[in-house]
């Protein structure tokens, strides 16, 4: 049976093309992929939704949120088998991860983008459009939870992250890798997603604030953030997840007021563990009650917390939230 694929634009560079007078790339009022969609007909039957036309930094979680109920209805509905979600690549992992954790759905949910415009030499985005088409409408994409389609790999939601400025094979997994390929015949998983989470929120309210560790970090830039009552803070810290000294104070006083700090590392592979004894380092850190994240990157914790933290502020729930 031919499947049936929504395809939900939301817009980004895959939606735009370039102006041959001033090489400016900008949004275009008529999607230019329309005209792609014979070539996803083989494939499977097409239903085009034009939800949005932003450039993806316009992208808020606010709307990220609005977009993870329009797509569950869109899902609810029983002949509709899989979506395909077109979005800006500076953002698109972040979108992509709050759909993964917000989208009650074990039908296949493909995020795709493309880093060149529509009128460039070599655009991608038709091509990573019909490569998403084929994910969607597989039966192996099933239950995976939400998936990023880019130059020919399918990598999860989870462990995606934009590694490139401008080279078409931005999409990557560090640590992990893709979970599975896309040939000229068949669309292939070779690993299997482990243990994806659902959160059933009402609304998404959290401030939550994302900050790097760097050399010599000076405490009055912490104490003046924390003046402003963030719900939550995640911090990159330095490699297996120590900080400078000088923010000790600052930490100590946002847990006293109950202020969840979710420490990821500025190094992108690896995980954060509680090594250092010394004044900064991990195991103190930990001993106080920051809660250490098991492998996302600071965008996605960030998504996480602020997800989480309409479930509860409680410290350790938080705390098993972040070791899956
Ligand atoms: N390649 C892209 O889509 C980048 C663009 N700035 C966006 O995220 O909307």
């Amino acid at each position: 049976m031919k499947k049936t694929i929504l395809i939900m634009h939301t817009g980004g560079t895959i939606a735009m093309s370039e102006d041959s007078q001033t090489g400016a790339v900008k949004p275009t009022d008529q999607n230019p992929l329309d005209t792609s969609l014979p070539i996803l007909e083989p494939y499977a039957n097409i239903v085009v939704e034009q939800y949005d036309n932003i450039p993806s930094p316009h992208m808020t979680p606010q709307r990220m949120f609005e977009l993870a109920k329009a797509i569950e209805l869109s899902l609810n509905k029983t002949d509709i088998h899989g979506l395909v979600l077109t979005h800006g690549t500076d953002t698109l992992e972040e979108t992509a991860y709050m759909l993964d954790l917000l989208v009650q759905s074990h039908k296949p949910i493909i995020v795709t983008g493309a880093m060149r415009s529509s009128n460039e030499l070599g655009a991608d985005g038709p091509f990573n459009l019909l490569q998403s088409v084929r994910v969607a409408a597989s039966d192996e994409a099933q239950g995976k939870g939400v998936l990023v389609v880019f130059n020919d790999e399918i990598h999860t939601a989870k462990n995606v992250t934009k590694t490139h400025t401008s080279n078409l094979s931005t999409f990557q997994s560090p640590q992990y890798g893709p979970i599975g390929i896309i040939t000229k015949h068949v669309v292939s998983f070779h690993h299997l997603p482990i243990g994806r989470e659902f959160f059933v929120i009402k609304q998404l309210t959290k401030r939550v604030l994302l900050l790097k560790a760097f050399a010599g970090m000076e405490a009055e830039w912490l104490d003046a953030l924390l003046e402003r009552d963030p719900d939550g803070l995640v911090i990159e810290a330095f490699g297996q997840g120590n900080l400078p000294p000088s923010v000790m104070p600052a930490i100590r006083k946002s847990l006293d007021r109950n202020i969840p700090i979710v420490l990821v590392s500025r190094s992108f592979n690896g995980i954060v563990e509680g090594v250092y004894g010394y004044e900064g380092g991990g195991k103190q850190l930990q001993e106080l009650g920051v809660i250490f994240s098991n492998g996302l990157n600071g965008q996605k914790a960030r998504i996480k917390l602020m997800v989480a933290l309409e479930e509860t502020n409680d410290i350790q729930k938080l705390k098993a939230y972040f070791s899956r």
